[in-house]
Protein backbone atom coordinates (compact mmCIF):
# COMPACT_ATOMS: atom_id res chain seq x y z
CA UNK A 1 0.00 0.00 0.00
CA UNK A 2 1.47 3.70 -0.52
CA UNK A 3 2.11 6.19 1.61
CA UNK A 4 -0.53 9.72 1.94
CA UNK A 5 1.86 12.44 0.96
CA UNK A 6 0.75 14.73 4.33
CA UNK A 7 -0.16 17.22 1.85
CA UNK A 8 -2.90 15.08 0.64
CA UNK A 9 -4.89 14.71 3.70
CA UNK A 10 -7.45 16.78 5.77
CA UNK A 11 -8.55 16.70 9.02
CA UNK A 12 -11.83 17.36 10.57
CA UNK A 13 -10.97 18.71 13.62
CA UNK A 14 -12.50 19.13 17.22
CA UNK A 15 -16.24 17.16 16.46
CA UNK A 16 -18.10 14.88 17.93
CA UNK A 17 -18.40 11.70 15.47
CA UNK A 18 -21.14 9.02 14.38
CA UNK A 19 -19.64 6.04 14.14
CA UNK A 20 -20.85 2.81 12.38
CA UNK A 21 -22.52 1.57 15.24
CA UNK A 22 -24.56 4.15 16.31
CA UNK A 23 -22.27 5.69 19.50
CA UNK A 24 -21.10 8.98 19.28
CA UNK A 25 -18.09 9.99 20.55
CA UNK A 26 -14.98 12.57 20.47
CA UNK A 27 -12.37 12.42 17.85
CA UNK A 28 -10.81 13.85 14.59
CA UNK A 29 -11.32 12.49 11.13
CA UNK A 30 -8.34 12.18 8.62
CA UNK A 31 -8.92 11.67 4.99
CA UNK A 32 -6.71 10.80 2.50
CA UNK A 33 -7.80 13.29 -0.70
CA UNK A 34 -6.87 11.59 -3.58
CA UNK A 35 -7.65 8.26 -2.68
CA UNK A 36 -11.10 9.62 -1.14
CA UNK A 37 -10.91 7.26 2.09
CA UNK A 38 -11.24 7.77 5.48
CA UNK A 39 -7.52 7.18 7.07
CA UNK A 40 -8.29 7.15 10.55
CA UNK A 41 -10.74 8.46 13.46
CA UNK A 42 -8.63 8.76 16.48
CA UNK A 43 -7.41 11.63 19.00
CA UNK A 44 -5.34 14.71 17.78
CA UNK A 45 -5.10 13.86 14.65
CA UNK A 46 -2.67 15.95 11.95
CA UNK A 47 -3.81 16.74 8.06
CA UNK A 48 -2.20 19.24 5.81
CA UNK A 49 -5.81 21.26 5.86
CA UNK A 50 -7.69 21.14 8.45
CA UNK A 51 -11.59 21.66 8.58
CA UNK A 52 -13.03 22.67 12.04
CA UNK A 53 -15.74 20.26 13.55
CA UNK A 54 -16.11 22.53 16.83
CA UNK A 55 -19.58 21.81 18.13
CA UNK A 56 -20.53 20.06 15.53
CA UNK A 57 -21.05 16.38 14.68
CA UNK A 58 -19.14 14.52 11.80
CA UNK A 59 -21.27 12.00 10.09
CA UNK A 60 -21.64 10.25 6.87
CA UNK A 61 -22.96 12.15 4.24
CA UNK A 62 -26.44 10.96 3.16
CA UNK A 63 -28.28 9.84 0.40
CA UNK A 64 -30.87 10.56 -1.86
CA UNK A 65 -32.01 7.67 -3.21
CA UNK A 66 -35.28 8.63 -5.40
CA UNK A 67 -34.92 11.99 -6.84
CA UNK A 68 -35.68 13.68 -10.55
CA UNK A 69 -33.26 16.27 -9.83
CA UNK A 70 -33.90 18.81 -12.99
CA UNK A 71 -37.22 19.20 -11.79
CA UNK A 72 -36.03 22.04 -9.55
CA UNK A 73 -37.40 24.24 -12.30
CA UNK A 74 -40.92 23.07 -11.11
CA UNK A 75 -40.91 23.86 -7.65
CA UNK A 76 -44.06 25.51 -6.80
CA UNK A 77 -45.44 25.53 -10.34
CA UNK A 78 -48.22 23.26 -9.90
CA UNK A 79 -49.18 22.29 -6.20
CA UNK A 80 -52.08 20.46 -4.15
CA UNK A 81 -53.31 17.93 -6.65
CA UNK A 82 -53.26 14.26 -6.81
CA UNK A 83 -50.64 12.42 -8.60
CA UNK A 84 -52.39 11.40 -11.65
CA UNK A 85 -53.88 14.76 -12.32
CA UNK A 86 -50.43 16.90 -11.62
CA UNK A 87 -48.46 14.56 -13.66
CA UNK A 88 -51.07 14.39 -16.90
CA UNK A 89 -52.83 18.10 -16.24
CA UNK A 90 -49.22 20.29 -15.49
CA UNK A 91 -46.34 18.43 -15.25
CA UNK A 92 -45.65 16.28 -18.44
CA UNK A 93 -47.51 19.02 -20.79
CA UNK A 94 -44.24 21.47 -19.54
CA UNK A 95 -41.67 18.73 -19.38
CA UNK A 96 -42.39 18.26 -23.09
CA UNK A 97 -40.95 21.63 -23.56
CA UNK A 98 -37.97 20.68 -21.43
CA UNK A 99 -34.34 21.60 -23.32
CA UNK A 100 -31.22 19.63 -22.74
CA UNK A 101 -29.55 23.27 -21.96
CA UNK A 102 -32.93 23.43 -19.27
CA UNK A 103 -32.19 20.26 -17.67
CA UNK A 104 -28.96 21.21 -17.47
CA UNK A 105 -29.55 24.11 -15.42
CA UNK A 106 -32.25 22.45 -13.14
CA UNK A 107 -29.75 19.60 -12.23
CA UNK A 108 -27.18 22.20 -11.15
CA UNK A 109 -29.46 23.88 -8.76
CA UNK A 110 -30.56 20.51 -7.32
CA UNK A 111 -27.02 20.21 -6.83
CA UNK A 112 -26.17 22.85 -5.27
CA UNK A 113 -29.05 21.98 -2.80
CA UNK A 114 -28.04 18.60 -2.07
CA UNK A 115 -24.64 19.72 -1.03
CA UNK A 116 -25.60 22.04 1.27
CA UNK A 117 -27.75 19.92 2.62
CA UNK A 118 -24.97 17.61 3.14
CA UNK A 119 -26.51 15.00 0.38
CA UNK A 120 -23.57 13.23 -1.06
CA UNK A 121 -25.01 10.28 -3.47
CA UNK A 122 -28.07 9.83 -5.13
CA UNK A 123 -30.29 8.03 -7.33
CA UNK A 124 -31.82 9.99 -10.32
CA UNK A 125 -33.85 9.13 -12.79
CA UNK A 126 -35.09 11.84 -15.80
CA UNK A 127 -34.66 12.43 -19.82
CA UNK A 128 -31.03 14.31 -21.29
CA UNK A 129 -28.71 12.04 -18.84
CA UNK A 130 -25.68 13.16 -20.67
CA UNK A 131 -26.41 16.53 -19.24
CA UNK A 132 -27.36 15.06 -15.98
CA UNK A 133 -23.95 12.91 -16.12
CA UNK A 134 -21.88 15.99 -16.91
CA UNK A 135 -23.46 18.12 -14.01
CA UNK A 136 -22.77 15.58 -12.15
CA UNK A 137 -19.13 14.99 -12.77
CA UNK A 138 -18.27 18.58 -11.97
CA UNK A 139 -20.70 18.78 -8.94
CA UNK A 140 -17.98 15.78 -7.16
CA UNK A 141 -21.11 14.43 -6.05
CA UNK A 142 -21.62 10.66 -6.87
CA UNK A 143 -24.65 9.59 -8.46
CA UNK A 144 -26.96 6.50 -9.84
CA UNK A 145 -28.44 7.65 -13.08
CA UNK A 146 -30.93 6.54 -15.58
CA UNK A 147 -33.30 7.30 -18.56
CA UNK A 148 -36.79 6.75 -17.22
CA UNK A 149 -39.09 5.44 -20.01
CA UNK A 150 -42.74 5.12 -20.95
CA UNK A 151 -44.57 2.40 -23.56
CA UNK A 152 -48.27 3.70 -22.93
CA UNK A 153 -49.40 6.64 -25.12
CA UNK A 154 -46.59 5.99 -27.82
CA UNK A 155 -46.78 3.68 -30.60
CA UNK A 156 -44.58 0.53 -31.13
CA UNK A 157 -41.39 1.93 -32.62
CA UNK A 158 -41.34 4.82 -30.32
CA UNK A 159 -42.03 2.91 -26.91
CA UNK A 160 -39.43 0.43 -27.90
CA UNK A 161 -36.52 3.60 -29.30
CA UNK A 162 -37.19 4.69 -25.95
CA UNK A 163 -36.24 1.69 -23.62
CA UNK A 164 -33.34 1.42 -25.72
CA UNK A 165 -32.11 4.79 -24.84
CA UNK A 166 -32.60 3.69 -21.15
CA UNK A 167 -30.98 0.52 -21.78
CA UNK A 168 -27.89 2.70 -23.97
CA UNK A 169 -27.44 5.20 -21.79
CA UNK A 170 -27.28 2.65 -18.81
CA UNK A 171 -24.29 1.00 -20.75
CA UNK A 172 -22.20 4.07 -21.62
CA UNK A 173 -22.47 6.12 -18.39
CA UNK A 174 -22.19 2.88 -16.01
CA UNK A 175 -18.25 3.93 -14.15
CA UNK A 176 -18.44 7.63 -15.67
CA UNK A 177 -16.72 10.50 -13.67
CA UNK A 178 -13.79 8.05 -11.84
CA UNK A 179 -16.54 5.56 -10.82
CA UNK A 180 -18.73 7.87 -9.44
CA UNK A 181 -21.44 6.96 -11.82
CA UNK A 182 -23.69 4.36 -11.67
CA UNK A 183 -26.43 3.38 -13.41
CA UNK A 184 -29.51 1.49 -13.31
CA UNK A 185 -32.38 1.13 -15.91
CA UNK A 186 -35.75 2.56 -15.73
CA UNK A 187 -39.37 1.80 -16.60
CA UNK A 188 -41.27 4.21 -15.40
CA UNK A 189 -43.40 2.40 -13.30
CA UNK A 190 -45.60 -0.90 -14.15
CA UNK A 191 -48.44 0.89 -15.20
CA UNK A 192 -47.03 2.90 -17.40
CA UNK A 193 -44.73 0.58 -19.86
CA UNK A 194 -46.76 -1.96 -21.15
CA UNK A 195 -45.45 -5.93 -19.88
CA UNK A 196 -44.12 -6.89 -24.10
CA UNK A 197 -42.01 -4.05 -23.18
CA UNK A 198 -40.45 -5.31 -19.99
CA UNK A 199 -39.92 -8.92 -21.31
CA UNK A 200 -37.45 -7.10 -23.99
CA UNK A 201 -35.54 -5.27 -21.76
CA UNK A 202 -35.02 -6.61 -18.57
CA UNK A 203 -33.43 -9.46 -19.55
CA UNK A 204 -30.86 -7.18 -21.29
CA UNK A 205 -30.50 -4.85 -18.11
CA UNK A 206 -29.57 -8.06 -16.25
CA UNK A 207 -26.87 -8.74 -19.05
CA UNK A 208 -25.11 -5.84 -18.73
CA UNK A 209 -25.32 -5.78 -14.93
CA UNK A 210 -27.29 -2.80 -14.21
CA UNK A 211 -30.03 -2.57 -11.45
CA UNK A 212 -33.65 -1.94 -11.98
CA UNK A 213 -35.19 1.17 -10.57
CA UNK A 214 -38.91 2.04 -11.04
CA UNK A 215 -41.87 3.55 -9.13
CA UNK A 216 -43.93 0.68 -7.40
CA UNK A 217 -47.55 0.83 -5.61
CA UNK A 218 -47.32 4.70 -5.63
CA UNK A 219 -50.92 5.09 -5.52
CA UNK A 220 -53.68 2.28 -5.39
CA UNK A 221 -54.46 3.35 -9.29
CA UNK A 222 -51.17 1.69 -9.63
CA UNK A 223 -52.44 -1.77 -8.12
CA UNK A 224 -56.19 -1.98 -9.10
CA UNK A 225 -55.20 -2.29 -13.24
CA UNK A 226 -52.44 -4.98 -12.53
CA UNK A 227 -54.76 -7.01 -10.48
CA UNK A 228 -57.38 -6.83 -13.16
CA UNK A 229 -55.34 -7.47 -15.82
CA UNK A 230 -52.72 -9.52 -14.29
CA UNK A 231 -54.67 -11.37 -11.86
CA UNK A 232 -52.16 -10.83 -9.62
CA UNK A 233 -50.49 -8.14 -7.18
CA UNK A 234 -47.94 -5.61 -8.72
CA UNK A 235 -45.40 -6.83 -7.16
CA UNK A 236 -46.07 -10.52 -7.51
CA UNK A 237 -46.61 -9.37 -11.22
CA UNK A 238 -43.12 -7.65 -11.13
CA UNK A 239 -41.47 -10.77 -9.47
CA UNK A 240 -42.77 -13.22 -13.27
CA UNK A 241 -40.72 -10.65 -14.86
CA UNK A 242 -37.87 -10.89 -12.83
CA UNK A 243 -37.42 -7.14 -11.77
CA UNK A 244 -36.91 -8.15 -8.00
CA UNK A 245 -33.65 -8.41 -7.12
CA UNK A 246 -31.15 -7.63 -4.23
CA UNK A 247 -30.07 -5.08 -6.89
CA UNK A 248 -33.09 -3.52 -7.88
CA UNK A 249 -34.76 -0.67 -5.73
CA UNK A 250 -38.48 0.35 -6.15
CA UNK A 251 -39.50 3.86 -5.24
CA UNK A 252 -43.07 4.22 -2.60
CA UNK A 253 -44.05 1.29 -2.22
CA UNK A 254 -46.72 2.21 -0.33
CA UNK A 255 -49.75 -0.04 -1.16
CA UNK A 256 -48.18 -3.17 -0.58
CA UNK A 257 -49.92 -6.20 1.07
CA UNK A 258 -47.96 -8.78 2.90
CA UNK A 259 -47.68 -11.13 0.25
CA UNK A 260 -45.44 -8.25 -1.56
CA UNK A 261 -43.86 -7.69 1.63
CA UNK A 262 -42.81 -11.02 2.03
CA UNK A 263 -41.64 -10.86 -1.40
CA UNK A 264 -39.29 -8.33 -1.29
CA UNK A 265 -37.95 -9.45 2.06
CA UNK A 266 -37.33 -13.00 -0.07
CA UNK A 267 -36.09 -11.38 -3.34
CA UNK A 268 -33.96 -8.60 -1.70
CA UNK A 269 -35.12 -5.74 -3.51
CA UNK A 270 -34.91 -2.59 -1.80
CA UNK A 271 -38.13 -0.08 -1.14
CA UNK A 272 -37.26 4.07 -1.38
CA UNK A 273 -39.29 5.47 1.11
CA UNK A 274 -40.58 9.10 -0.33
CA UNK A 275 -42.94 10.13 2.67
CA UNK A 276 -43.10 13.57 2.05
CA UNK A 277 -43.79 13.35 -1.59
CA UNK A 278 -46.42 11.04 -0.47
CA UNK A 279 -47.96 13.03 1.92
CA UNK A 280 -48.31 16.05 -0.79
CA UNK A 281 -49.91 14.32 -3.36
CA UNK A 282 -51.91 12.40 -0.47
CA UNK A 283 -50.88 8.85 -2.05
CA UNK A 284 -51.34 7.31 1.31
CA UNK A 285 -48.64 6.05 4.15
CA UNK A 286 -45.91 3.07 3.42
CA UNK A 287 -45.99 0.76 6.14
CA UNK A 288 -42.47 0.85 6.84
CA UNK A 289 -42.25 -0.47 10.14
CA UNK A 290 -43.77 -3.55 8.63
CA UNK A 291 -41.13 -3.64 5.87
CA UNK A 292 -38.16 -3.08 8.47
CA UNK A 293 -39.68 -5.58 10.54
CA UNK A 294 -39.93 -8.21 7.66
CA UNK A 295 -36.18 -7.77 6.98
CA UNK A 296 -36.67 -5.20 3.54
CA UNK A 297 -33.64 -2.62 2.84
CA UNK A 298 -35.14 0.83 3.14
CA UNK A 299 -33.81 4.16 1.83
CA UNK A 300 -35.17 7.45 1.78
CA UNK A 301 -35.60 10.11 -0.82
CA UNK A 302 -37.05 13.60 -1.83
CA UNK A 303 -38.59 12.54 -5.08
CA UNK A 304 -38.56 16.01 -7.33
CA UNK A 305 -38.14 19.54 -5.73
CA UNK A 306 -41.93 19.45 -7.68
CA UNK A 307 -43.63 17.22 -5.12
CA UNK A 308 -42.32 18.13 -2.21
CA UNK A 309 -40.80 21.15 -2.69
CA UNK A 310 -36.83 20.98 -1.35
CA UNK A 311 -34.07 18.53 -1.26
CA UNK A 312 -33.72 18.28 2.33
CA UNK A 313 -33.43 15.11 2.97
CA UNK A 314 -33.05 15.83 6.96
CA UNK A 315 -36.43 16.84 6.18
CA UNK A 316 -37.44 13.03 4.73
CA UNK A 317 -35.83 12.07 8.06
CA UNK A 318 -38.03 13.71 10.37
CA UNK A 319 -41.26 12.85 8.05
CA UNK A 320 -40.21 8.59 7.78
CA UNK A 321 -40.01 8.82 11.60
CA UNK A 322 -42.81 10.85 11.96
CA UNK A 323 -45.45 9.45 9.72
CA UNK A 324 -44.20 6.21 10.87
CA UNK A 325 -45.84 6.55 14.01
CA UNK A 326 -48.98 7.68 12.67
CA UNK A 327 -48.97 4.71 10.31
CA UNK A 328 -50.44 2.39 13.24
CA UNK A 329 -50.74 4.47 15.68
CA UNK A 330 -47.67 4.16 17.97
CA UNK A 331 -44.88 6.06 18.40
CA UNK A 332 -42.49 3.53 19.36
CA UNK A 333 -42.52 3.00 15.25
CA UNK A 334 -39.44 4.05 13.01
CA UNK A 335 -37.46 5.57 15.91
CA UNK A 336 -34.97 7.82 15.06
CA UNK A 337 -32.31 5.96 14.69
CA UNK A 338 -34.22 3.60 12.06
CA UNK A 339 -34.61 6.89 10.19
CA UNK A 340 -31.61 7.96 10.40
CA UNK A 341 -29.63 4.73 9.07
CA UNK A 342 -32.52 4.71 6.06
CA UNK A 343 -31.08 7.88 4.77
CA UNK A 344 -27.25 6.76 4.89
CA UNK A 345 -26.82 3.07 5.12
CA UNK A 346 -30.37 2.14 4.11
CA UNK A 347 -30.38 3.91 1.25
CA UNK A 348 -26.64 3.56 0.48
CA UNK A 349 -27.01 -0.02 -0.39
CA UNK A 350 -30.38 0.08 -1.81
CA UNK A 351 -28.61 2.33 -4.56
CA UNK A 352 -25.19 0.25 -4.76
CA UNK A 353 -22.92 2.62 -3.44
CA UNK A 354 -19.87 2.31 -1.17
CA UNK A 355 -20.46 4.59 1.48
CA UNK A 356 -23.34 4.88 4.59
CA UNK A 357 -20.39 4.49 7.64
CA UNK A 358 -17.82 6.46 8.37
CA UNK A 359 -14.86 4.18 10.03
CA UNK A 360 -11.15 4.18 8.98
CA UNK A 361 -10.96 2.41 5.65
CA UNK A 362 -14.06 3.51 3.97
CA UNK A 363 -15.36 6.49 1.90
CA UNK A 364 -14.50 10.02 2.68
CA UNK A 365 -18.12 10.75 1.85
CA UNK A 366 -19.08 13.08 5.51
CA UNK A 367 -21.79 15.97 5.93
CA UNK A 368 -20.44 17.99 9.25
CA UNK A 369 -23.29 19.36 11.14
CA UNK A 370 -23.22 22.29 13.01
CA UNK A 371 -24.65 21.59 16.51
CA UNK A 372 -24.42 25.37 17.98
CA UNK A 373 -28.17 26.52 17.57
CA UNK A 374 -30.83 27.28 19.64
CA UNK A 375 -33.09 24.44 17.52
CA UNK A 376 -30.20 22.18 18.58
CA UNK A 377 -29.38 23.22 22.43
CA UNK A 378 -29.22 21.15 24.95
CA UNK A 379 -27.95 17.99 23.04
CA UNK A 380 -29.24 15.18 24.77
CA UNK A 381 -28.91 12.74 22.39
CA UNK A 382 -27.45 13.69 18.68
CA UNK A 383 -29.30 10.99 17.07
CA UNK A 384 -32.75 12.20 18.09
CA UNK A 385 -31.62 15.54 17.08
CA UNK A 386 -30.77 14.55 13.36
CA UNK A 387 -33.85 12.96 13.29
CA UNK A 388 -35.95 15.15 14.52
CA UNK A 389 -34.53 18.63 14.56
CA UNK A 390 -31.42 19.31 12.63
CA UNK A 391 -32.36 21.16 9.34
CA UNK A 392 -29.99 21.07 5.89
CA UNK A 393 -29.09 24.70 7.05
CA UNK A 394 -27.30 23.34 9.82
CA UNK A 395 -24.81 21.42 7.50
CA UNK A 396 -21.28 22.95 7.73
CA UNK A 397 -18.75 21.28 5.52
CA UNK A 398 -19.93 18.45 3.16
CA UNK A 399 -16.91 16.53 1.15
CA UNK A 400 -17.66 13.41 -1.46
CA UNK A 401 -15.02 10.98 -2.50
CA UNK A 402 -12.42 12.90 -0.32
CA UNK A 403 -13.29 16.14 -2.27
CA UNK A 404 -14.36 19.17 0.07
CA UNK A 405 -17.37 20.10 -1.99
CA UNK A 406 -18.88 22.82 0.60
CA UNK A 407 -16.95 24.69 3.66
CA UNK A 408 -18.31 26.62 5.99
CA UNK A 409 -21.37 27.16 3.47
CA UNK A 410 -19.58 27.77 0.64
CA UNK A 411 -20.16 25.39 -1.79
CA UNK A 412 -16.88 24.75 -3.77
CA UNK A 413 -17.34 22.85 -6.88
CA UNK A 414 -20.53 24.62 -8.70
CA UNK A 415 -21.34 28.45 -8.92
CA UNK A 416 -24.05 28.67 -6.59
CA UNK A 417 -24.71 32.44 -7.00
CA UNK A 418 -24.86 32.03 -11.09
CA UNK A 419 -26.63 28.70 -11.04
CA UNK A 420 -29.59 30.11 -9.22
CA UNK A 421 -29.89 33.59 -12.01
CA UNK A 422 -29.66 31.29 -14.85
CA UNK A 423 -32.15 28.35 -12.85
CA UNK A 424 -34.58 31.25 -12.62
CA UNK A 425 -34.16 32.21 -16.16
CA UNK A 426 -34.66 29.24 -17.63
CA UNK A 427 -37.78 28.10 -15.04
CA UNK A 428 -39.48 31.59 -16.20
CA UNK A 429 -38.99 31.00 -20.49
CA UNK A 430 -40.24 27.32 -19.88
CA UNK A 431 -43.36 28.37 -18.50
CA UNK A 432 -43.81 30.83 -20.89
CA UNK A 433 -43.16 28.21 -24.11
CA UNK A 434 -45.60 25.80 -22.15
CA UNK A 435 -48.62 28.16 -21.68
C1 LIG B 1 -39.40 8.52 -13.76
S1 LIG B 1 -38.57 9.81 -14.31
C2 LIG B 1 -39.37 11.04 -14.86
C3 LIG B 1 -40.85 11.08 -14.94
O1 LIG B 1 -41.50 10.76 -13.72
C4 LIG B 1 -42.31 11.84 -13.34
N1 LIG B 1 -42.52 11.85 -11.91
C5 LIG B 1 -42.09 12.74 -11.00
N2 LIG B 1 -42.50 12.40 -9.77
C6 LIG B 1 -43.20 11.26 -9.92
C7 LIG B 1 -43.89 10.42 -9.03
O2 LIG B 1 -43.96 10.66 -7.73
N3 LIG B 1 -44.50 9.32 -9.51
C8 LIG B 1 -44.47 9.06 -10.82
N4 LIG B 1 -43.84 9.83 -11.72
C9 LIG B 1 -43.23 10.90 -11.27
C10 LIG B 1 -41.57 13.03 -13.86
O3 LIG B 1 -42.38 14.16 -13.94
C11 LIG B 1 -41.13 12.53 -15.20
O4 LIG B 1 -42.09 12.64 -16.17
ZN1 LIG C 1 -40.33 9.73 -8.52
Amino acid sequence: MTETAFDDTVVIEGGHVLTPDFEVREADVLIDRPAGVVLEVADDLDGGETLDATDSLVMPGLVNAHTHVAMTLLRGYADDKPLDSWLQEDIWPVEAELTPEDIRVGTELGLVEFITNGITGFADSYFEVPEIAAATEASGLRANLCHAFISVGKDDEGARADAQEGLDIAREFDGAADGRITTALMPHSLTTVETEYLEEFVPQAREAGVPLHFHANETENEVEPVVDEHGVRPLEYADDLGMLTDDDFLAHCVHVDETEIDLLAETGASVIHCPASNMKLASGIAPIQELLDAGVNVGLGTDGAASNNDLDLFDEIRDAAMLGKLARGDARDVAAESAVRMATEGSAAAIGLPVGELEAGGTADIAVVDFDAPHLTPVHDYVSHLAYAVRGSDVRHTICDGEILMEDREVQTLDEAAIRERASEHAADLIARAE
